[in-house]
């Protein structure tokens, strides 16, 4: 039978194979747009990281430059440092070579001490009433033999200290040394909440004894007080004395200075603390001017050091130095000449003006001494030193005086003793006539004009005593004139000054008072806090070696301008009070003394080299 296919059939399977065709097409469109949907995704997140790739690329370039750079700096300041410690490391290679040497000899004899003293042991075990003689003569021996160590463990120490002064002074540091005072009577204040004794000592010197290092002397402040954070500080000194110390330890330690004086260095002691800390008792002593003549023991630097002063003198030939006096004193940031001589008023102290000559030193110019031909002015040629403390005790009642919270005979002005000491040689002497002349054909050139009105306008004017003080408030403008000053032009360098003389400033700073204090006393404490602060800031820029210096800020520092920045040797004695009330201000005082160590001025350099010691 024909097999028999319908062509309707044929399409309808025909269009059935279409569509089947079709329906797989669509759906392998359908494939594809997913595919391409996802690798378009896996495109845009391609693309993202490789965004993010160059966005890290970039910071990490980045990052790579500053690394650098710090890497850079880092070397620079690590050479530097490395310099700086490979010079001290040769200083103390160099000490420690002079020190262990000094060990060694005397750990070697210490030894030999020892042996002598177990010999002496052992016969002693054995001996009989016979040996007794021969013991005791041994026993005198070894008697002998430590007191000669003894002095030479002195010796070594006294060595010692010299060393590391003269390696202070190689740098150019600021020496400090540090006193704390007995507890007296006006440090008893009891606290009834805390029940504490505010006369409790917080404060204690601490002075190395023998150590292989340099001599490190300190000043340990202990304080634990109920409730409040524990104060526990070790401040560090060239010198530390306690309230055991004499005022001869003291100068002991302050002396060997005078003799740079000789040499032909200025010289400056500067005594700086709070009020009552001991400023005046250290350069002055305690008892007044008023009072019967003060024991030597208990005179202080300024009497000690004019002692001083005269008999390194009688060592040199005679008649080759002259030794001058000026004493003045910066109250309300004004300088007073207390030894003024001008006659036309009765009112002691006269009103100066300070002065930035030419050469860059300060000068108070009514104080400069007229070398050939004297004038009578306020500085005083004295021939010893009995007539320098009979000068100075004479003027030093004038000094502004009040009671504080702290004592009741505060001073409040800093007081200056200046002793200015020449040279008369022949060389000298030809020069101060010549500069004399110089001078004379200089008062009659026009010129003169341009320097002279504000030294005229330093007219003297009525000092404010502390008992004139309404007088003082009702013009407080008047008091503070130095920031804004312009320096007075100097009458060219030199021309009015002595040839080779060099001078010791002995300084007894007005004490600082922090709180309680109202009515009149404010504004004279406000001046001496300001004052302070100015000096403080004057040692901070020389330590931090900033280019700009702010003397001019205060009286003060304008006239101290030559030994706190100069090229003078300075020591600052700090004064501190040994009592928990005043942990405050002790603080603040020993910060001063720690930042006074940082500074490194000019190497000393000599003024006079015609003053030589024998
Ligand atoms: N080391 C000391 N030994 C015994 N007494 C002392 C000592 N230091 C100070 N004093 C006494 O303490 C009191 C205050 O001392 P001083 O007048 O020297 O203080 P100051 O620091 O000069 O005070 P201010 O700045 O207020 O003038 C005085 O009576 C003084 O005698």
């Amino acid at each position: 039978m024909p097999l028999f296919i319908n062509q309707d059939q044929i399409f309808a399977h025909q269009v059935h194979l279409l569509e089947h065709k079709l329906r797989s097409k669509d759906e392998r469109i359908l494939e594809l747009e997913t595919e391409k949907a996802i690798l378009h995704l896996r495109l845009a997140e391609c693309l993202g990281r490789l965004r993010r790739g160059h966005e890290e690329e970039a910071m990490a370039q980045k990052l790579l430059q500053q690394q650098r750079k710090t890497q850079n700096i880092t070397q620079s300041a690590l050479g530097k440092l490395l310099a700086e410690v490979q010079n001290l490391k040769q200083d103390l290679s160099e000490i420690f070579a002079v020190y262990a040497n000094g060990v060694a000899d005397l750990e070697g004899q210490s030894k030999q001490i020892l042996e002598k003293v177990d010999k002496a042991r052992s016969t002693l075990n054995g001996c009989h009433g016979d040996d007794l003689q021969s013991l005791q003569f041994h026993v005198a021996a070894l008697k002998r033999d430590l007191e000669e160590e003894k002095e030479r463990c002195r010796a070594e120490k006294q060595r010692r200290r010299e060393i590391h002064n003269t390696l202070v002074e190689l740098r150019g540091n600021i020496r400090v040394h540090c006193r704390v005072r007995p507890v007296l009577p006006f440090d008893q204040i009891h606290s009834s909440t805390l029940g504490i004794t505010s006369s409790d000592e917080v404060i204690n010197a601490v002075s190395d004894t023998f150590s292989l290092t340099f001599i490190k002397d300190t000043m340990l402040v202990k304080c634990i007080k109920n409730g409040n954070p524990i104060i526990n500080k070790v401040f560090e000194f060239e010198r530390v004395h306690g309230p055991e110390d004499s005022q001869n330890a003291v100068f002991e330690e302050v002396k060997p200075l005078l003799t740079s004086l000789l040499d032909g260095y200025n010289v400056c002691i500067m005594a700086y603390g709070q009020t009552g800390s001991g400023k005046t008792h250290t350069m002055m002593g305690s008892q007044g001017p008023s009072r019967a003549p003060q024991m030597d023991e208990q005179q202080g630097i300024i009497p000690k050091a004019a002692v001083e002063l005269f008999r390194l003198i009688s060592e040199t030939p005679s008649e080759s130095h002259v030794v001058e006096v000026s004493v003045v004193e910066v109250y309300n940031n004004e300088v007073f000449d207390l030894l003024s001589r001008d006659g036309e008023s009765s009112t002691p102290g006269q009103c100066r003006d300070v002065i930035t000559t030419a050469s860059g030193t300060s000068e108070v110019p009514s104080l400069t001494y007229e070398w050939v031909e004297p004038k009578s002015g306020s500085v005083v040629r004295v021939k010893s030193a009995p007539e320098v403390m009979q000068l100075i005790r004479g003027v030093v009642k004038l000094r502004a005086r009040c009671p504080t919270l702290v004592h009741t005979h505060s001073s409040r002005s800093h007081l200056v003793v200046t002793l200015t000491l020449s040279s008369k040689s022949p060389h000298a002497l030809a020069l101060a006539r010549r500069l004399q002349s110089a001078k004379r054909e200089l008062q009659h050139c026009p010129q003169r004009e341009f320097w002279s009105p504000r030294c005229r306008r330093a007219n003297p004017t009525t000092r404010h005593t502390s008992t004139d003080r309404s007088a003082a408030l009702a013009s407080p403008s008047s008091l503070c004139s130095s920031p804004g000053h312009s320096p007075c032009p100097s009458p060219r360098p030199g021309v009015s000054q002595a040839p080779n003389r060099t001078r010791l400033q002995l300084v007894d700073l007005a004490g600082s008072e922090c709180v309680g204090v109202t009515g009149t006393a404010l504004w004279e404490t406000s001046c001496i806090n300001r004052s302070l602060s100015a000096l403080s800031d004057v040692l901070g820029a020389l330590a931090e070696q900033r280019p700009h210096v702010p003397y001019r800020n205060s009286k003060l520092t304008h006239l101290l301008q030559d030994a706190i920045g100069g090229d003078a040797k300075l020591l600052v004695m700090l004064c501190v009070s040994p009592a928990q009330r005043f942990i405050t201000e002790s603080l603040q005082s020993l910060s001063f003394g720690a930042r006074a160590r940082q500074v490194q001025k000019r190497v000393p350099q000599r003024k006079n080299n015609n003053l030589k010691t024998k």
